[in-house]
């Protein structure tokens, strides 16, 4: 459904050197520099699947989904989005596509969000009949009934996101890429959006590309991401596999049923191969390499009076930040098989 080859984005970036002198050379001799914002990607989504697009500030992200959308034209690469050439902007594509920005409105602020739909319903020829089931759908999904004849300007955060999400869904497109779509909410909007996102590719077989800094976003809704940094795609598979594979070490939890001293409790620790994150009677907490856990944890069990003990992963945070720094140098890619992970 999208073909990604060798993508790749090149900003000219006029260069403004400090003082006058230069401001007015400038206007005869403008020097610019390049910004590989997207540097040669390769991936391949197929119809239906919600796939996680995680990249720190700056990776690339927002110019690839302009790029598929065909806001933005390709410094080289080709791409396939639902069978058409995505900046040869045809209406039958845009027809099919919508791309949703978090931090950007297409809604008009003075006017109830309602309105706005009927200029898309225009815009998009959409059959009244049609309109309405639609408007019924998204208005009892998004719990929108009281919301949508207000004025913008009078919406919440929240109300104002899911009437952002309507008016890009109302011609009901199968390929939708979602910029941050839960920016700035609070954990039951946040929530409410990611049940409708669901809901929605699940009704429609919608293929979605979500960018989230909220990894509850990613992980709740996503079984495969795409992570990217400084343009280059660093890996493309499983969320759990990322977390083997950028975080060789598990967390083990212990909660202790008698004081014991701070030098044996270290001495146990050691012996079975772990790192003492922190002590402090009766909480435990101890790292260690995962080929190690389960003999450690027996090892804690028979020498301390352990009365509880979990293992944990790191969370999806902690695993991205380490993915991020691993790769701050960014690394030739490489052909890759399922999941993949490129150049790191
Ligand atoms: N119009 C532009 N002209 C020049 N450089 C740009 C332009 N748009 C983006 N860039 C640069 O391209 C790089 C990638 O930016 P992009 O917005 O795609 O990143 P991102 O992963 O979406 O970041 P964020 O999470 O902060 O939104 C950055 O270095 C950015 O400064």
């Amino acid at each position: 459904m999208i073909d990604v080859q060798g993508l790749t984005k090149i900003y000219q970036v006029h260069v403004r050197k400090p003082g006058f002198a230069a401001s007015l050379r400038s206007l005869w001799h403008r020097e610019y520099r390049e910004v590989r914002a997207v540097d040669g990607i390769d991936f391949h989504i197929p119809e239906g699947q919600i796939v996680g697009f995680l990249g720190p500030n700056g990776a690339g992200k927002t110019t690839t989904m302009k790029l598929l959308t065909g806001l933005l034209h390709p410094t080289a690469g080709q791409i396939r989005v639902g069978g058409f050439i995505p900046f040869q902007q045809q209406n039958a594509f845009k027809k099919r596509v919508s791309l949703v920005m978090g931090q950007k409105s297409q809604l008009i602020w003075d006017i109830p969000a309602s309105e706005t739909f009927l200029i898309h319903k225009e815009v998009y020829e959409i059959a009244p009949a049609d309109y309405q089931e639609r408007i019924d759908y998204f208005t009892d999904m998004l719990n929108l009934a009281a919301v949508i004849d207000k004025p913008v300007r009078q919406l919440s955060l929240g109300e104002r996101m899911k009437c952002e999400l309507v008016a890009a869904l109302l011609h009901r497109p199968d390929l939708v890429f979602l910029d941050e779509p839960t920016i700035g909410l609070d954990v039951n909007m946040q929530e409410a959006m990611r049940r409708f996102i669901e809901a929605y590719n699940r009704d429609y077989k919608a293929t979605i590309l979500l960018t989230s800094h909220y990894m509850a976003d990613v992980s709740a809704l996503c079984d495969r991401v795409l992570v990217i940094n400084h343009g280059k795609l660093l890996y493309d598979g499983a969320i759990n596999s990322l977390i083997d594979r950028f975080s060789p070490y598990k967390r083990i939890a212990l909660v202790l049923g008698d004081p014991v001293a701070a030098e044996t409790v270290q001495a146990a620790v050691h012996s079975g191969g772990g790192r003492l994150v922190s002590y402090a009677y009766p909480q435990l907490e101890v790292e260690a390499p995962r080929e190690e856990v389960t003999g450690l944890s027996a090892k804690l069990l028979t020498s301390l009076p352990v009365v509880d003990l979990t293992i944990e992963d790191p969370s999806l945070e902690s695993v991205i930040g380490m993915a991020y720094a691993n790769t701050d140098e960014p690394q030739p890619a490489e052909a890759a098989s399922e999941p993949k992970e490129i150049g790191v």
